[in-house]
């Protein structure tokens, strides 16, 4: 399957220092992608490097087959809401509607429409005297109702009701589904992403330290509990993340490529949520390693 989006070598750097390093990701059409990582990352980085609004310094970027903002064309193809959530403080609701209709030509008005009433938004209210959540509300939909290919959201869900991410998120899947639309959205908020995403990326310190199917991640990345021991000496196959020690006790989070045959540890799966945390406490001065796990459905 011809990957939505595939990086090389990606970097940005702002004046002389790198926003974004060295990213080499690959992601399949048809999912719903996870970016997260800590404040200052890089996320927004790469979503603006995804969209076309920012130019990389080092290495490239193809999404859907092309470079990205390469014409209108290629720029009809993607949907980006920004973490600002951009809208037009002195429209109203309606006018948003009409301007997106008049911009983009695949513009589903049926499905902005819907969407508008559902969530109870005035047609007739202006922009600046929304909520910051029905403001998100509204640019998310002016996202959606473009029906791009792929959707890039920056922190979409942040300034919504937790009933509202919910239904914002279910809707996100449905419309993968629906519509053959591809997501990559940046969050926080690890336990909403759990439900609602396939894929994940995780940035630290600028650079990718993991990338892949959740399900194959979740499936190579283990707890070990058990007598205390130096992490250096693990099979050569067991790739240490994070390792925490008491007197007689030693925690190690770890990604194996095959099963932990040592009967003294006790090994338990780890949440979605257990995972980010072990990559984003992981040392960085250790030299980020990409690895990447494709999955397929
Ligand atoms: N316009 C800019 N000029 C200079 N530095 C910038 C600019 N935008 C971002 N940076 C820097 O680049 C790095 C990555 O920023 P980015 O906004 O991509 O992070 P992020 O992961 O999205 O963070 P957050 O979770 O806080 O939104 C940060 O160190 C930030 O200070």
């Amino acid at each position: 399957m011809t990957p939505v989006l595939e990086s090389q070598g990606l970097g940005k750097k702002y004046g002389r220092r790198w926003a974004l390093r060295d990213c080499t990701v690959e992601i399949p059409a048809g999912r719903v992608v996870a970016l997260v990582g800590p404040n200052g990352a890089g996320k927004s980085t790469f979503l603006k490097l995804a969209a076309g609004q920012l130019a990389p310094t080092s290495g490239g970027i193809t999404v859907l087959g092309g470079r990205p903002a390469d014409g209108p064309a290629q720029l009809a193809k993607i949907g980006f809401v920004a973490q600002d959530t951009p809208v037009y403080p002195r429209l109203t609701v309606a006018e948003h509607l009409r301007l997106g209709a008049g911009l983009n030509p695949g513009w589903d008005a049926a499905l902005a429409g819907r969407r508008v009433e559902r969530l109870g938004l005035d047609p007739k209210q202006r922009a600046g005297g929304l909520s910051g959540g029905q403001r998100a509300q509204l640019a998310l939909t002016m996202g959606l109702a473009k029906r791009p290919r792929l959707l890039l959201l920056d922190e979409p869900v942040a300034s919504l009701d937790p009933l509202a991410r919910r239904e914002f998120l279910q809707g996100l899947m449905e419309a993968v589904v629906e519509y053959e639309l591809s997501v990559v959205l940046s969050s926080h908020l690890l336990s909403d992403l759990e439900r609602a995403c396939d894929h994940l990326i995780v940035l630290t310190g600028s650079h990718v330290r993991v990338a892949g199917e959740v399900e194959r991640l979740l499936d190579t990345h283990h707890r070990l509990s058990g007598p205390r021991r130096d992490p250096g000496r693990l099979p050569a196959d067991q790739h240490v993340i994070t390792a925490r020690h008491a007197d007689r006790q030693s925690t190690v989070i770890v990604r194996a490529d095959g099963p932990i045959l040592d009967p003294s540890w006790s090994v338990s799966r780890l949440t979605l949520e257990d995972l980010v945390l072990a990559y984003m406490e992981q040392r960085t001065d250790e030299p980020a390693r990409t690895i990447s796990l494709e999955g397929r459905r």
